[in-house]
């Protein structure tokens, strides 16, 4: 579902007198249906960096991020013109960042079904299973007509999750995603990643809570294998 070759990044601080910050080198991964795989290493080596790379927010300096196609051919994200990144956000790679941004007074409802209406499902499906997550995720269904702009930031968690996981994608990346949740939405989240890679996702994630990676993970990597050199 993802494969990675020889992926490499490298910070340019233009800015700050041309400093170059070197954060990962050879990069090698394949993730396949099925599979959750954690990141795992210390803070600063490169974890949240590799999946924005990985999402297309920044670029790589070499190595190849292959995405695989419903008609299983590969598609190389690194080299990827914006229009087809946003294709493969739309229908092969999912996102759960740690932070929701929202564009202001578009309903909580809207903003969870909007993936799946873009992915080609109807409004009444889209509107059905957004529903469905909020409901799962206990967000009161008296919250869904208004803007998440002005929830707090465990509810704000919840309506990005119930976004991220809205359509089924084969390929999802997680950043945190049980962070700033309570023990029982902790769990509901646990219980989607679970339905996930039953139902054949690849995910890639990083989850600083010891207990959540050993309940949904079935992979690992440390990232400080690929740490480059300063
Ligand atoms: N936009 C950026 N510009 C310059 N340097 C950056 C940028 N983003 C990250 N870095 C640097 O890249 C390195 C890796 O950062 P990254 O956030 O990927 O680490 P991490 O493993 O996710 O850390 P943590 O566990 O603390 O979140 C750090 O040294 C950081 O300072």
């Amino acid at each position: 579902m993802l494969c990675l070759n020889g992926v490499t990044k490298t910070f340019n601080l233009h800015n700050q007198g041309e400093r170059t910050i070197p954060v990962v080198t050879g990069v090698n991964l394949k993730l396949n249906a099925g599979e959750c795989m954690a990141l795992m290493g210390s803070s600063g080596s490169g974890k949240s960096t590799l999946i924005r790379m990985i999402y297309g927010n920044y670029g790589c300096a070499a190595g190849e991020i292959l995405i695989r196609e419903e008609d299983g051919s590969w598609t190389d994200l690194a080299q990827a013109d914006p229009r087809e990144v946003i294709r493969l956000r739309r229908h092969r790679l999912g996102y759960v960042s740690q932070f929701l941004r929202v564009i202001p007074r578009v309903a909580t409802i809207d903003v969870v079904s909007e993936p799946m209406r873009l992915a080609g499902a109807s409004d009444s499906e889209s509107r059905n299973r957004a529903a469905e997550l909020l409901t799962r995720l206990n967000l009161p269904e008296a919250l869904w007509d208004l803007s998440p702009t002005t929830f707090s930031g465990g509810e704000q968690q919840r309506v990005n999750i119930a976004r991220g996981f809205v359509h089924p994608y084969p390929a999802l990346l997680l950043d945190e995603p049980t962070a700033s949740l309570d023990k029982v939405n902790r769990q509901v989240v646990l219980d989607l990643i679970l339905e996930a890679r039953d139902r054949g996702a690849a995910i890639l994630g990083i989850f600083h809570d010891h207990e959540a990676r050993e309940a949904v993970c079935n992979r690992f990597l440390d990232v400080e294998e690929f740490k480059a050199a300063a």
